[in-house]
């Protein structure tokens, strides 16, 4: 028999599933003291499978207390309540249930929206003290107002179409899907500026992420058209709340519906808890029957699979390959990651992508390394940790096209991947990796750039004009703030040289526009490659 622990009061569905098997036995624990990772740690032990919303933070010390634990069920679409390098590293499979509550949370947008125009969670509690406000509690209509929609994935797509019925105009900001996967849907595509500037409704749909954290802060607020409203069902990190604070206070913003917080619960006494244009939901976005029965019911469906058969569906972080094969693959696997993170990081927007297997790479299965390669190319824009399996199916999702080619010409190389961008101004477009004694990977190609560069951790991508000082220049500024290369690779054609230096710590923003004050410096970038 094998253990599965359910939290989170989930929907009894997921039981009824569990033990139908009768080869599984379920405890169901919605006990809010056991939800402290240090109480959990104390009671997960014998578990074989843990199944989770929100509510659990799945830590590395919990996880560290979990020896029998072989799948985590999170039955939502965010997983950024597990430690997942830390389940990853542990060999535990931990998936998700996308889509169960897609419709729910966009229809919660859509709620909030209303509710907001209307101001109706303001005159319940009005009417309610026996007030008769009429005039204070006036609201705006919707039809034919513009709604600017940040991030055009799954939820943001329900919203569109929904706002497209209530005759509202749609545009959006997502620098990852195409023009043409936008225009399919009716939707116009614009710069983030101009939906800032011209939207009488913003509603956030991205995930949480570097990029995304605060990206509606004092500075985008004033970009705001006067008079805008706010909705948030995405993550509370979104939005700087102090500075929504003052907007709020000054009148620029004339709303806000928040479901989403930074804390969750949020503090009641934060100044903005208390502002009258704010409506609240406690994150209630995927909060339907029916959508917690489509998750509740995927999961267990999924953990069931996976514990009794081995079958895999939709894992975040678990290729699909046989052991023998991964054993061949892995370098690839390795090199072709670092070659997507590589390009993820220097570019600001993918199109289409033309990958080149050539020589003994070629009469392996590729398909696992062009994942691997989606895996870091989009691994750089989006919440969902992209896995070896959902690669290829979120680049279609986002209108990205992928071309193939194998090819038993080795050139120079024994094996060689080309990753080339298409459809993008932007240098450099392509790259090229090798495998130097079976495993060891190596980037020999930038742009049209030969070089031989170890792709590990934090490195410096410099373009440049080949004349004296450069090497000089990036060595004493590093030096200078205490940053020690740990290799600097260069290789040049005709007038212009590309270098990676590789570097211990990191160098921050100030750093690095000191190193682009030479003139001859054409770009400096800075890329993680773990
Ligand atoms: N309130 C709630 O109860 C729920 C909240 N969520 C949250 O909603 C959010 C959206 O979920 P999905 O639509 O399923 O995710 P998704 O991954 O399908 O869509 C996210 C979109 O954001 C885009 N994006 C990434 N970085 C961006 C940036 N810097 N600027 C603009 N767009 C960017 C991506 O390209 C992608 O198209 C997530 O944060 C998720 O955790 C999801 C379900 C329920
Ligand atoms: O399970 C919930 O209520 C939260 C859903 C959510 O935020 C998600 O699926 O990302």
């Amino acid at each position: 028999m094998y253990k599965v622990m359910i939290r989170d009061n989930m929907s009894p569905v997921a039981k009824e599933i569990l033990e139908a098997t009768g080869r599984i036995e379920v405890v169901v624990d919605n006990d809010k003291a056991t939800s402290d990772p240090d109480v959990l740690a104390g009671l997960i032990g014998e578990f074989d499978g843990l199944a989770v919303r929100s509510g659990t933070k799945v830590t590395k010390a919990l996880l560290e207390s979990a020896p029998n634990l072989k799948v985590i069920g999170r039955a939502g679409i965010g997983v950024d309540n597990i430690d997942l390098e830390a389940a990853t590293r542990k060999g535990i499979v931990v998936m998700n249930a996308p889509g169960g509550n897609t419709v729910t949370t966009g229809e919660h947008t859509i709620s909030m929206m209303m509710a907001l125009a209307r101001n109706i969670p303001q005159a319940t509690a009005s009417l309610r003290a026996g007030k008769w406000e009429k005039k204070k509690l006036g609201g705006v209509e919707i039809t034919g107002k513009t709604l600017g929609i940040v991030g055009l994935g799954h939820i943001g797509r329900v919203v569109a179409e929904r706002a497209r019925g209530l005759r509202m105009k749609v545009i959006a900001f997502d620098p990852y899907v195409s023009q043409e996967a936008a225009a399919k849907m009716d939707v116009r595509l614009v710069r983030y500026e101009e939906l800032l500037a011209t939207s009488d409704f913003i509603t956030l749909h991205v995930p949480r992420l570097k990029e995304t954290v605060n990206m509606i802060n004092a500075e985008t607020l004033a970009q705001m058209k006067p008079g805008v409203r706010l909705i948030n069902c995405s993550r509370g990190e979104v939005i700087h709340l102090d500075d929504l604070y003052e907007a709020l206070e000054s009148g620029h913003v004339a709303g806000a519906a928040i479901d989403v917080f930074p804390k969750e619960p949020p503090d009641a006494s934060l100044p903005i808890m208390q502002h009258p244009k704010v409506i609240f939901t406690p994150h209630l976005g995927a909060s339907t029957g029916e959508a917690q029965v489509n998750v509740a019911r995927m999961i267990a469906e999924q953990m069931t699979g996976y514990l009794l058969d081995g079958v895999i569906t939709n894992a975040v972080n678990f290729p699909s390959v046989s052991m023998e094969e991964m054993a061949r693959l892995r370098p690839y696997l390795t090199l072709a990651e670092k070659m997507g993170a590589m390009m993820g990081q220097l570019v600001r927007s993918v199109h289409d992508v033309t990958i080149d297997y050539c020589g003994e790479v070629a009469t392996l299965a590729t398909r696992p390394v062009t994942h691997a390669l989606l895996k870091g190319l989009l691994g750089a824009f989006t919440h969902k940790p992209i896995n070896y399996v959902n690669a290829r199916a979120i680049a279609a999702e986002k209108g990205i096209g992928i071309r193939e080619t194998v090819s038993q010409s080795e050139e120079a190389f024994s094996s060689l991947i080309k990753l080339k961008l298409e459809g993008t101004d932007e240098k450099p477009d392509e790259i090229w990796g090798t495998i130097y004694e079976k495993k060891y990977p190596r980037f020999i190609r930038i742009g049209d750039v030969y070089l031989d560069a170890i792709p590990e951790g934090a490195m410096i991508v410099i373009q440049n004009i080949d004349k004296p000082g450069v090497i000089g220049h990036v060595g004493t500024v590093l030096g200078c703030h205490n940053i020690n290369i740990g290799r600097f690779q260069l290789g040049r054609r005709e007038d212009h040289a590309v270098c990676l230096v590789n570097i211990d710590t990191p160098a921050d923003e100030a750093v690095l526009e000191e190193i682009r004050s030479l003139p001859i410096i054409l770009s400096v970038r800075q890329v993680d490659l773990g």
